[in-house]
């Protein structure tokens, strides 16, 4: 790792002090995710975007070739001509840092093989969420988990000083886990959760969903996403354990049982997953839909106060207007990097109900996992 000066101001970036200069490379970089990936990195004031890695399909092709580019912005020119490879640990060896946004069936083998090669792997594959020594880390949420990686490295044969497996969630998952680490950190644990979710068919990556099977409907069935959303929200806002040995392990927030039930439907949305809430608090009175407002717009994760430089300046931008937020309309703000939420109100039958949007591309993956990354280095976990 180098250094460089920043020249850029604001978002948490000081004019004039030493930034890191970071050789990454991302793995699965022509799909959905591997697309945001490039658009964010090639202009990223620490990460040098060095290497490229798809398919044996794409391998030995041009970006620019291999590439079927949906994003509303051009190619990045620094990026267009670049060699993609196949994704072997030996083509990464100048990398620090890999990004995966491998499809799941391809991601398992190689994310070991370049954890292997003691590289620092940021996942947004589901394969190792469960693993009980790969943290799901949500980076507005719960950083403290990167505290189980010289576990997972001990725990290898051989033993990795460098290389370590980092995940991050599911995308619908991330959208109200943001704000249930606020209304948790604000009036403490939550009881349960029932949300139902309306999901972007850009969650099924391209060419996804057939437009004769999204247009004009609702699909009320996503293979995985309901047990996903059910367990990974447990694994995250629970904490880390530590037994008499110095064992770690998640507590899955079994401290304060937390039952959650997620309804999900796809819906003709191209990118932004909007979800419906409804909450019970273990706390007796619960606090009133102005004291949750106000508790959403004041959250500011560690991310923010240590300075990471793609953290956005609203972590949650809490909406007024009874008819927001809407996909079309609030899924860029930020370059999606917050969650917005709305309708904040009094649930009859639970305590509170409100609407999460989050934009699934971004804050539910790409985003995610270069704040993860960003995070890990503010740390010291990512070896310089
Ligand atoms: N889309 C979303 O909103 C979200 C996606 N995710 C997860 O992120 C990952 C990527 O999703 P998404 O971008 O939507 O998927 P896509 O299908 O759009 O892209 C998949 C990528 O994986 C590459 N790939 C496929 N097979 C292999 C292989 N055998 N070896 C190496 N590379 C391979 C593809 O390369 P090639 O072009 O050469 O075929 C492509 O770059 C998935 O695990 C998904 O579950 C997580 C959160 C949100
Ligand atoms: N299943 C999500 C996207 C996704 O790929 O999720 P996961 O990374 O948990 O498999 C969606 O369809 O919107």
């Amino acid at each position: 790792m180098s250094t460089a000066t920043a020249a850029i101001e604001g978002d948490g970036i000081e004019s004039g002090r030493s930034q890191p200069q970071i050789n990454v490379g991302v793995l699965g970089a022509t799909g959905t995710v591997g697309q945001r990936f490039i658009t964010l990195l090639s202009n990223h004031p620490w990460f040098v975007l060095h290497r490229l890695g798809a398919s044996p399909r794409s391998a030995g092709k041009k970006y620019r070739e291999a590439v079927n580019w949906k994003q509303a912005n051009a190619i990045p020119s620094s990026v267009r001509e670049m060699m993609v490879y196949e994704c072997k640990p030996e083509h990464f060896s100048e990398c620090a840092i890999v990004f995966s946004g491998l499809d799941a069936d391809a991601a398992g083998d190689i994310e070991t093989a370049f954890r292997a090669a003691d590289l620092c792997v940021f996942s947004n594959a589901k394969n190792y969420r469960r693993d009980p020594n790969v943290p799901l880390i949500v980076p507005f949420v719960n950083p403290s988990h990167l505290s189980i990686i010289p576990q997972q490295q001990s725990l290898l044969s051989p033993p990795l000083s460098k290389g370590f497996i980092v995940t991050n969630a599911n995308c619908s998952t991330t959208g109200i886990v943001i704000p249930l680490a606020a209304l948790e950190r604000a009036f403490g644990p939550l009881e349960l959760v029932l949300v139902t979710t309306m999901q972007a068919i850009s969650g099924a990556g391209y060419p996804g969903i057939s437009s004769l099977d999204i247009l004009d409907n609702v699909v009320p069935h996503i293979s995985g996403e309901e047990e996903k959303i059910e367990w990974e929200t447990l694994k995250i806002l629970g904490g880390v354990s530590e037994s008499d040995t110095g064992v770690k392990s998640f507590d899955m927030h079994a401290r304060h049982p937390l039952r959650v039930s997620a309804s999900c439907n796809r819906v003709p949305v191209i990118d932004g997953h909007t979800e419906c809430l409804s909450v019970r608090f273990a706390r007796r009175p619960p606090p009133s839909p102005q004291q949750v407002r106000e508790a959403l717009a004041a959250f500011t994760p560690d991310a923010k106060a240590l300075g990471c430089p793609s953290a956005p300046r609203h972590t949650i931008t809490v909406h007024e207007e009874p008819d927001r937020p809407q996909p079309r309309l609030d899924r860029s703000y930020q370059d999606g990097a917050g969650v917005n939420v709305g309708r904040v109100r009094q649930c009859p039958v639970l305590d509170i109900k409100f609407v999460v949007l989050s934009n699934n591309v971004s804050i539910g993956a790409a985003t995610s996992s270069i704040i993860n990354a960003e995070l890990a280095v503010l740390k010291g976990v990512v070896p310089t």
